[in-house]
């Protein structure tokens, strides 16, 4: 059975990278995205405005919505202090699986905690199964569509506070039209436009940023 471009990826990365050495793990995926195949990882240019959102945050607690191979997992759960974690949600099996031997090579295991299925599900639970009170960032990279309906979820759950911050990708492409027109309409969340380009391509694209504000 020939390999999946996402098992092409991780094999990549278990050749090239540094065991526990997060940043080598960004590197080399970098590298084989940008150089051999595509794929649709956060990449180095958003990657940078996400950096600089969470040291901004210095999140206690950290939701990802789409998971994928674990790039943008690795990046977040490198910036987080002691005793922080980030809980990142892949509705994907295939990418679950690959996602997992990513983190866990990449050394950030203690940090992360991989949760497989649909994030109308998983959210519901956050609470009560997986200890959640209220989240201080979430990044937003999953079905376009599941922006708005679960950005409505997050606050029907009393999961957001005053100050918890939105970062989402993919504004331009594939675009997320629905959620730019509901959450810059929302008087509840103030947000902010970053310009960027599509991952390894020289196409734009843009992330937004929205603070809840209670
Ligand atoms: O679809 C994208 N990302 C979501 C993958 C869906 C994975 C899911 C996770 C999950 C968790 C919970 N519930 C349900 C779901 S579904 C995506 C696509 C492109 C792109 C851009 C130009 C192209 F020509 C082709 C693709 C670029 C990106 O940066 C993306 O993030
Ligand atoms: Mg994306």
């Amino acid at each position: 059975m020939n390999q999946s471009k996402e098992q092409r990826i991780l094999n990549f990365v278990l050749q090239n990278a540094v065991r526990g050495d997060p940043c080598s793990v960004i590197d080399a995926i970098d590298t084989y995205c940008s150089q051999k195949e595509w794929a649709m990882n956060v990449g180095n240019e958003k990657g940078l405005i996400l950096d600089k959102t969470v040291e901004e945050i210095n999140p206690s607690v950290a939701l990802e919505l789409g998971t994928y191979c674990g790039y943008s997992a690795v990046r977040i759960a490198r910036l987080l202090k002691a005793g922080a974690r980030l809980l990142t949600v892949e509705f994907n099996p295939e990418f679950a699986a690959i996602a997992k031997q990513m983190i866990e090579f990449a050394g950030v295991q203690d940090k992360v905690t991989l949760i497989e299925g649909p994030s109308e599900e998983i959210i519901p639970q956050l609470k009560k199964k997986y200890e959640v009170d209220t989240l201080d960032f979430v990044f937003v990279d999953h079905w376009k569509d599941r922006y708005t309906p679960d950005t409505i979820l997050l606050q029907e759950c009393s999961l957001l506070r005053k100050g918890s911050v939105l970062l989402a990708d993919n504004i331009i492409v594939p675009g997320a039209p629905e959620f730019v027109n509901y959450i810059r309409n929302n008087p509840r969340f103030q947000c902010t436009n970053y310009p960027s380009h599509l991952e390894y391509m020289k196409v734009q694209d843009a992330m937004e940023k929205a603070v809840f504000l209670g």
